[in-house]
């Protein structure tokens, strides 16, 4: 946890094993998903190797699940901004030198931006900053610079997946 918000979940400590953990849950209470994410691997990689990097962009399934389970478990769920200077942001005055937190969690969940936002595997969208209601990594100029690193959650999940 962070210890400057509590509750706050940075990068420093653990976004992307939050994210292997919260996929695996979501995994085992939707044993058709698990079984067509299985067979998707079994189609593209085959039985005798383990997924690798180069197979992402084929595991098209497998990246949908990715995006859902970061869209309803975003690990770090409040985005914090310091104004430069005074600004109007949505109708309400933000002073200069005003932290703002941005509740990613509860724009995953908007209506406004889903019409189920509750269900695992609903609509599909960018991960990296270009959608509001889906913002895993945050956006703009402070975006998370480790996006593509912590990507690498498809190849975790992808060989633990794996059946011989
Ligand atoms: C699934 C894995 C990850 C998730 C969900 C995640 C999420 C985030 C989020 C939401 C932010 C705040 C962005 C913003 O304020 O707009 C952030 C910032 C950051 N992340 Fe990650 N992150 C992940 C993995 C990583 C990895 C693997 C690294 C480094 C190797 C990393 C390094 C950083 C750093 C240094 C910042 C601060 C950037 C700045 O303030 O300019 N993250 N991350």
């Amino acid at each position: 946890m962070c210890d400057v918000i509590p509750g706050y979940i940075c990068c420093r400590n653990g976004t992307t094993a939050i994210t292997v953990e919260w996929t695996l849950a979501e995994l085992i209470n939707h044993p058709n998903v698990t079984k067509k994410a299985v067979e998707e691997i079994d189609q593209v990689v085959g039985k005798s190797r383990l997924v690798q990097e180069s197979d992402i962009p084929n595991l098209t399934y497998l990246q949908a699940i990715v995006k859902e389970s970061l869209h309803l478990h975003p690990t770090t769920t409040l985005i914090s901004r310091l104004s430069t200077q005074d600004c109007i942001v949505g109708g309400y005055h933000i002073p200069k030198n005003t932290t703002t937190l941005v509740n990613v969690w509860s724009l995953g969940r908007h209506h406004t931006h889903w019409e189920s936002p509750h269900e695992f595997l609903g609509k599909q969208l960018d991960v990296r900053g270009q959608h509001f209601g889906l913002l895993p990594f945050g956006s703009g100029r402070r975006i998370c610079p480790g996006t593509s690193l912590g990507l690498m959650v498809h190849t975790t999940l992808g060989a633990m997946q794996r059946r011989t």
